[in-house]
């Protein structure tokens, strides 16, 4: 199985992409091709050949239908692999969107119109892209046919690219060159471009290595659901975020940190009619399990189950990256609910270190958040949780930011540091200061070192 994004400007082609890929990959049903036949007639775009971009028209309509989460996602297969997509609109408000659907992918396929090279869109959707770890990009240069598949225009669109993923470290990257309407290195190596010795965009995606570099990674198990369905029985269900368990572990319930031993799992996927008690030794990530434990230690929904011998942070301040995605800007200080894994907080943002302009990459300066901005955040929660940073774990370092009164998703996140509240020091690694502040606490402290201020 393998997820992908496309993304682009307006009209660089993503819709005939999708839909070349889909026809070529034998996708379309005849029905559906002799509508977009008899269509492209009257509303294409495309002259005498079929308008690819009719065939994902589906998508379109919902689109138009404004729904809030606008992320529309097409199913299809070759004779290796499955394939998802994710199909975000290009416009340049819908950030949120792009985020959405590639909070899940594995690669990322950003379109650029050969014509016009590197648009401020395609710095934006790299730097989203990045942020949210995706590891692989492939840079489809399209519509090749209006620049006589030259590979002139090519090195140099590749080049600038270079250049930016240099400055985002984005790691592995794929240049193609294509043309999605007429199907040039889509599906089949294109005649127009000898000088291009690599496999075409399908083959590429059918073969491509996204297996991540297998590491030890530490347990972490939220608890969806307590199931307690008579007084024998207590066990706590969800999905494993990360690593591994076997029976006997020593474990850990955070954030109350009491301690006990894992006594079993059932893997419901072993529960046949004759065996009802069917148990395993171990289960590992993504697995869903039920688990208990030797002694009545209390767990609740929310809760996290680790081991004792590798205990994330547990903090009710974190550094986060925030997107906000509602038109209401946010506020400072108000209250909104938290939404991490299997747990629902309520907490406040407390600081916005910095924004950061998606299209330069600076950092900026402000005390406000509106629609589709990304800021540096110090986020305080009204209890402790246990937490990993979004770059260890993407499911159990990810978070959603829902407006208390409207229940709206207003916002997203990333935990990038985790500090305890207590400590002084940890706070201040966290929120970071501008230059002003720090001149004024420096000003203080030389002036009136009577009023006990603490340095920054
Ligand atoms: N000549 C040429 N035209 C293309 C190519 N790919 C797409 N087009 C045309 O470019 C226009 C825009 O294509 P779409 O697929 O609708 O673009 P899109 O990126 O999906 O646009 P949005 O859905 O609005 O974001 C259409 O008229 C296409 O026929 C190509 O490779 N060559």
């Amino acid at each position: 199985m393998l997820r992908f994004l496309t993304c682009g400007s307006v009209d660089d082609g993503k819709s005939t992409l999708i839909g070349r890929m889909l026809y070529d990959s034998k996708m379309i049903f005849d029905d559906q091709l002799a509508a977009a036949e008899s269509e492209s007639n009257k509303y294409g775009t495309t002259g005498e050949k079929i308008d690819m971009a009719l065939l994902v028209d589906g998508l379109q309509s919902e689109r138009e239908q404004g729904i809030t989460i606008d992320v529309a996602y097409r199913f299809f297969a070759t004779e290796s692999r499955k394939f998802i997509i994710a199909d975000t609109p290009g416009h340049e408000q819908y950030t949120r969107n792009m985020v959405t659907g590639a909070s899940t992918a594995d690669v990322a396929i950003i379109l650029i119109d050969a014509r016009k090279g590197i648009l401020t869109q395609t710095r934006r959707h790299s730097f989203i892209v990045n942020l949210l770890g995706i590891e692989h990009v492939i840079v489809a240069i399209n519509k090749m046919d209006l620049v006589d598949f030259s590979q002139e225009v090519y090195e140099k669109i590749k080049a600038d690219y270079n250049a930016l993923a240099d400055e985002l470290g984005i790691k592995n990257r794929y240049f193609i060159p294509l043309s999605a309407l007429d199907g040039d290195n889509v599906v089949n190596k294109s005649q127009h471009t000898p000088w291009y010795e690599e496999k075409p965009l399908l083959e590429l995606l059918d073969t491509m290595d996204i297996s991540k570099e297998i590491k030890e990674e530490d347990f972490r198990f939220p608890v969806q659901y307590v199931n307690r369905p008579n007084l024998n029985f207590r066990g706590f269900c969800g999905t494993i975020a990360a690593g591994s368990v076997a029976v006997g572990d020593d474990i850990t319930v955070l954030p109350s940190g009491k301690t006990t031993k894992v006594k079993s799992i059932i893997n419901a996927g072993d529960i046949t009619e004759t065996d009802r008690e069917a148990t395993c030794k171990e289960a590992y990530a993504p697995m869903a399990v039920t688990i208990t434990t030797t002694d009545e230690v209390d767990i609740s929904r929310g809760d996290m189950l680790v081991h004792t011998a590798s205990l994330p942070r547990v903090s009710n301040a974190l550094k986060v990256m925030l997107v906000w995605m509602d038109e209401k800007p946010m506020q400072i200080g108000k209250n909104y609910d938290i939404k991490r894994a299997t747990s629902v907080v309520n907490g406040s943002f407390e600081h916005i270190n910095y924004k950061i302009d998606v299209n330069t990459y600076k950092r900026e300066q402000l005390k406000e958040l509106g629609l589709n901005d990304i800021a540096s955040c110090k986020m305080v929660l009204t209890r402790p949780i246990a937490a990993d940073p979004y770059a260890s774990n993407r499911l159990t370092g990810s978070f959603i930011v829902v407006d208390r009164m409207t229940n709206n998703t207003v916002g997203a996140g990333m935990i990038v540091d985790v500090a305890a509240r207590e400590s002084d020091k940890a706070e201040n690694a966290i929120k970071e200061y501008t230059a002003a502040e720090k001149a004024l606490n420096r000003y203080i402290r030389e002036n009136f070192p009577e009023w006990g201020c603490r340095g920054v």
